[in-house]
This record gives structure tokens, C-alpha cells and sequence, in this order.
């Protein structure tokens, strides 16, 4: 029933909306969309668009009329900004999604992407995680909420899919990092909190860097280009009820990432470790044999990634300041 539906993104001069254009995943999807032609992009900040506010989202889709919509506007946070505002997280993501969601349903939007995280898997799912694993247990405490939030989301796009025939998709983006992410020390996710700590370390010549938890979760890190490249071509490609995951099949430790971070920005002092802050999930690697047996594969390695990702932190967060 639901591969019935598909209705291809492909024409380059339709409205594209493009939520959350300013933030790292939405900014890398506006220049994938402008690097493939695509002329008719939609696009506002959250100052000038406030998607939390149902009224102001009904009165943008009545006048804009986009045809297809990326929904790249969330509240997004590591796992320390997780644990500590969870009505944030819960509330703000619910109220962000119900709103596009209907609006572009109700003002005749053709298709639209909503972006989940690899956070709505069980914390002791199987690994690598397939789509079919979720609902299948208990999640993971310090990021729950915002989980909820993503499930929810993943069930929106079903329902109305199944309900009314209409072409909502959901892909699932493990963890993302490049240019525009969010480097603040406390609520950022851990490769840009690492990447600015170490780079505060060397250029302040201090001794040694403390990385949160024991260093032994496992993560797998996508540059967010490839996430921009994946999120088009399922577009472009995909018509389905089922959730997509997209990852780089890329795992390493904290520690391996803490090292890794450290040689890229030549620090040369040591590492310490705070086990007093949490570790989260102990692993979450999932499985993207569907979107590779789509046809998709990343591009980007780990290792010239976070190179590409440090020259511009260098150029755009520490030359700006
Ligand atoms: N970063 C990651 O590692 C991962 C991200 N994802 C998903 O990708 C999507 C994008 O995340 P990411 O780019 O990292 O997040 P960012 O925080 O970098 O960007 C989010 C964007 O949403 C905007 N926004 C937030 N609240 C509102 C609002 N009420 N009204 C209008 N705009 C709003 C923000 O604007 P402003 O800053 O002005 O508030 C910002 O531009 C999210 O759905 C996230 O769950 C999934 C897996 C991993
Ligand atoms: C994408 C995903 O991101 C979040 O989940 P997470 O993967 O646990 O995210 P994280 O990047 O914050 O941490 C990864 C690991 O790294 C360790 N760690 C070390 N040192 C720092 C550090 O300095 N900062 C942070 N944030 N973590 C650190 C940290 O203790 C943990 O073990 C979700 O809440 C949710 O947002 C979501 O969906």
C-alpha cells in the first residue's frame, strides 16, 4: 500500500521548505539542494518563523504553498543538554513536528522529510540496529524524551500516510557532526565539544583535557554532507511507511574519537576523564543495508572529515570571535 503513494522529488523549480536551513543538518541540505540545481528554496529563521507557534505555521504553508518540505528544525542537544531539559526536548520537538507535519498535509504539500536519530532505538537493541527494532524495549534514561518526541514523529508520518495516501517519509541519522554545528561546552554533542576543548587547550598551553564518562561507548559518526546527500536521494528515491536509518557503518570509542580529535587539532598535552558525568547508550551502530540496498553509500571518512570540520571551525567559529 504505502510504495503505492511515491510522488519523487524531481522537479528543480517546486518550493522546497527547508526547516531549520541555519542549523548543521538543514544548512548541508540548502547547499546539496543548490549544488544539484534546485532554484526554489523557502527558507526562514527561527526568529523570522517560530514553528512551535501552530497559528504563524498555518498562515506560512497558506502563503508559501511549498511543494516538498524538509523538517531539519528540532531541539537538538548531547547527552548533557538531553538530561537537564527534557520538557525542552519532549515538548518543543512534539509541538515543532505536529505542526509541519499537519500544516503541509492540510495546505497540499507533495512530500515531506522528517528527521529522527538513532536515539528512538532500545538501549540494548541488537547490533547493528535494523529499522525493525524499534518499540522493542526499554530506552536509553538521558535521552528519553527527546526519543519520544522522534518516535512520535516516525508514527505522524505513518499515520497520515496511511490515513490520507500521503507521501511522508522518516529517516533515521545516527550521529552528525561539519561546518555549523553547535560547539558550546556543556549542551553540544561530544566531537564539537571535543574538537573546542582541545583547541582551547593548545592554544592556551594547558596540561591536559578532561573527556566526560569512561571512554567506552561506542558511537558511529556521519559527516553531516552525506547525511544532506542521503536525505535527497531518498527524496529523489524513496516512497515508503518504514523508517530509513542512515549511517556510515563508522564505530569507534569515545577514546578513539578523543584521540583522534586530539591529533587533527595537535594537542599534545594528556587525557583525563570525568566518570562522574554519564556515558549514555553503551553502543548504537545501526544497520543502513536499506538505504544501501537503495543505492546510497557516504562518502566522507572520519578521519578527513574532522579535518575538513576543524579548518572550519578555524575560519568561521575562532575567526569570528
Ligand atoms: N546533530 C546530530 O548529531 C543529529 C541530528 N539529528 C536530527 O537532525 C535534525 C537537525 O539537527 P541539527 O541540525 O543537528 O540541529 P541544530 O540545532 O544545528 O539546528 C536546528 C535548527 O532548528 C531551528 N529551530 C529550533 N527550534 C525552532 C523553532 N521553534 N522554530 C523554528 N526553527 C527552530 C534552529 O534555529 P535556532 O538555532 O535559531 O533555534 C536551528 O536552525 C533534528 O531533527 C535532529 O534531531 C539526528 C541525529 C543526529
Ligand atoms: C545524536 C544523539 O546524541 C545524544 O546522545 P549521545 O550519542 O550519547 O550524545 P553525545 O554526543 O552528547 O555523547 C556521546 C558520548 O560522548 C561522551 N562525551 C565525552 N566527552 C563529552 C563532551 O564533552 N560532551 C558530550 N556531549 N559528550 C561527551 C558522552 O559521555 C557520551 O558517552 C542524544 O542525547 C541525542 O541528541 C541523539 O540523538
Amino acid at each position: 500500500m504505502s510504495e503505492t503513494i511515491g510522488s519523487e522529488m524531481c522537479d528543480k523549480s517546486g518550493k522546497v521548505f527547508v526547516a531549520g536551513h541555519r542549523g548543521l543538518v538543514g544548512s548541508a541540505i540548502v547547499r546539496k539542494l543548490e549544488q544539484l540545481g534546485y532554484t526554489n528554496l523557502i527558507l526562514r529563521t527561527h526568529a523570522e518563523l517560530d514553528l512551535t507557534r501552530q497559528s504563524d505555521v498555518e498562515s506560512f504553508f497558506s502563503l508559501e504553498k511549498p511543494v516538498y518540505v524538509i523538517l531539519a528544525a528540532a531541539k537538538v542537544g548531547g547527552i548533557h543538554a538531553n538530561n537537564t531539559y527534557p520538557a525542552d526536548f519532549i515538548a518543543v520537538n512534539l509541538q515543532i513536528q505536529t505542526n509541519v507535519i499537519h500544516s503541509a498535509y492540510a495546505h497540499g504539500v507533495k512530500k515531506l522529510l522528517f528527521l529522527g536519530s538513532s536515539c528512538i532505538y532500545p538501549k540494548f537493541a541488537p547490533q547493528p540496529i535494523p529499522e525493525s527494532a524499534l518499540l522493542t524495549g526499554p530506552l536509553e534514561p538521558t535521552n528519553e524524551w527527546y526519543a519520544i518526541a522522534k518516535i512520535a514523529g516516525i508514527k505522524t508520518c505513518q499515520a497520515y500516510r496511511i490515513q490520507y495516501k500521503w507521501d511522508a517519509i522518516s529517516g533515521m541519522p545516527t550521529n552528525l557532526y561539519g561546518p555549523n554545528d553547535n560547539f558550546h561546552p556543556e549542551n553540544s554533542h561530544v566531537l564539537p565539544a571535543l574538537m573546542r576543548r582541545f583547541h582551547e587547550a593548545k592554544v592556551s598551553g594547558a596540561e591536559e583535557v578532561v573527556v566526560w564518562g569512561t571512554g567506552s561507548p561506542l558511537r558511529e559518526f556521519l559527516h553531516v554532507d552525506d547525511l544532506a546527500d542521503a536525505c535527497v536521494f531518498m527524496l529523489e528515491r524513496y516512497s515508503g511507511l518504514e523508517h530509513v536509518n542512515i549511517g556510515s557503518g563508522q564505530e569507534v570509542t569515545i577514546k578513539e574519537l578523543a584521540e583522534l580529535v586530539k591529533e587533527v587539532v595537535g594537542f599534545e598535552g594528556k587525557l583525563g576523564w570525568d566518570s562522574s558525568k554519564p556515558d549514555g547508550t553503551p553502543r548504537k551502530l545501526m544497520d543502513s543495508s536499506k538505504l544501501a540496498s537503495l543505492g546510497w553509500t557516504p562518502k566522507v571518512s572520519l578521519r578527513d572529515g574532522l579535518r575538513q570540520t576543524y579548518e572550519w571551525y578555524l575560519e568561521n567559529v575562532c575567526a569570528a570571535k
